[in-house]
């Protein structure tokens, strides 16, 4: 019934604005797809440096970077009917995606030229630099009247300079880093966290609503990155204190299980706390948030916390025991995997 009153909502609404290939089973396919059809997006000026042009609503989509998150991210948007190309380094990951419809081409560089917006969700800042202005990075296919929207969790330089490079083209830029999840992911329930270009905000918005729950634009680049590290730095900060507590209870006797519970009834319950604890106390840490990404984000909030002279003691702390589960190998696993770190055989480990 829901759907049906989106579906019936947008075809008398918003339906004239949209390029052929939005069919209507791609609405009833999303109802969260409502309120944010924005037809006309770039306005033109007169300029001799190469300047924004006016375009309607981006129907190609490219899509760089298919890990945990891009993959499952870019299958909502191709189940939603929209035309995707793909672009991953290990090819093989693009595949399955393939197999579903999108296009495929062989650089970031090819991607761009040929999409109207690109989305890139890469590991760090490194690989996002790369990806976007390394050779044949997004850059070169890079031009008025197309985006480059950068979804990958990066510090605010990382995201300024891939920004300049993307605007010197002509093009807009968005960040738009994503609170949530593997599952949110794969359900379209993501938080996304823009700042830069509000038209371009505006031009893909719908499919930010095909792949996430809620948006949030935040202003000039930078914003959206600086709120995603201290979203992160809290997390980071909570599961480490979440890993002490299961630690410390199972060694006075107590039952980890009914710590779990006793948590989730009371104020600092957290779907954190109820998803992860089963599993951490069982030793068990099948990856969705991988710990080196968790390890980074607390590395690039400090570094933002020092940029402006703020202590905080507790994410410093927290990101130390990230990186010893990190140089325990634990990188790979979930972030939950730091509870390792407290255990007395990994403090030891060096003296066995
Ligand atoms: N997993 C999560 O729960 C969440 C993650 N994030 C953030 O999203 C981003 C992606 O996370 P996630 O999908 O989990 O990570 P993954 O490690 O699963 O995927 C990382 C992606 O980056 C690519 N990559 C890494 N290095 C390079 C490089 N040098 N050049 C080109 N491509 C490269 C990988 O390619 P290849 O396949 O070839 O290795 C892969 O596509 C990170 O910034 C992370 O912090 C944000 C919210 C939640
Ligand atoms: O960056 C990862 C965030 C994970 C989450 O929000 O659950």
């Amino acid at each position: 019934m829901r759907s049906c009153f989106f579906s019936l909502k947008l075809q008398h609404s918003s339906l004239s604005l949209l390029p052929s290939h939005f069919s209507t089973s791609m609405f009833s396919f999303n109802h969260r797809f409502s309120s944010h059809f924005i037809s006309n997006s770039f306005s033109s000026s007169s300029s001799s440096s190469p300047q924004p042009q006016v375009i309607q609503t981006p129907s190609r989509v490219g899509f760089l970077g298919l890990g945990i998150m891009g993959s499952p991210m870019a299958l909502n948007l191709i189940q939603s009917g929209i035309d995707v190309t793909v672009w991953n380094r290990t090819k093989t990951k693009c595949e399955p995606l393939i197999n579903l419809g999108a296009k495929y081409k062989s650089s970031p560089e090819e991607v761009a030229a040929s999409c109207d917006v690109t989305f890139a969700m890469l590991a760090d800042p490194q690989s996002a630099l790369d990806v976007a202005v390394g050779n044949h990075g997004a850059v070169n296919g890079m031009a008025p009247g197309k985006g480059y929207v950068d979804v990958s969790t990066v510090d605010g330089e990382t995201s300024k300079l891939i920004s300049g490079n993307i605007k010197s083209t002509g093009a807009l830029f968005l960040e738009a880093p994503v609170s949530g999840s593997k599952k949110p992911a794969e359900d379209g329930q993501l938080i996304f966290l823009t700042a830069g270009d509000r038209d371009l905000y505006e031009s893909v918005s719908p499919f930010l609503d095909i792949m996430g729950k809620s948006k949030f634009y935040l202003g000039d680049v930078g914003n959206g990155a600086a709120m995603k590290l201290i979203v992160n730095m809290i997390m980071g900060s909570m599961m480490a204190s979440f890993s002490e507590g299961l630690v410390l209870s199972e060694k006075v006797g107590l039952d980890p299980n009914v710590l779990v519970q006793v948590v989730s009834q009371g104020a600092i319950n957290a779907p954190m706390y109820s998803m992860k604890g089963s599993p951490m106390i069982q030793s068990l840490y099948p990856t969705a948030f991988p710990l080196k990404h968790q390890q980074k984000d607390l590395r690039l909030a400090l570094g933002l916390a020092e940029s402006v002279s703020q202590p905080t003691p507790i994410a410093a702390a927290a990101n130390e025991l990230y990186k010893v589960a990190k140089a325990h190998g634990l990188g790979d696993q979930d972030f939950s995997a730091v509870i390792e770190s407290l255990k007395s055989r990994f403090q030891h480990s060096d003296d066995q």
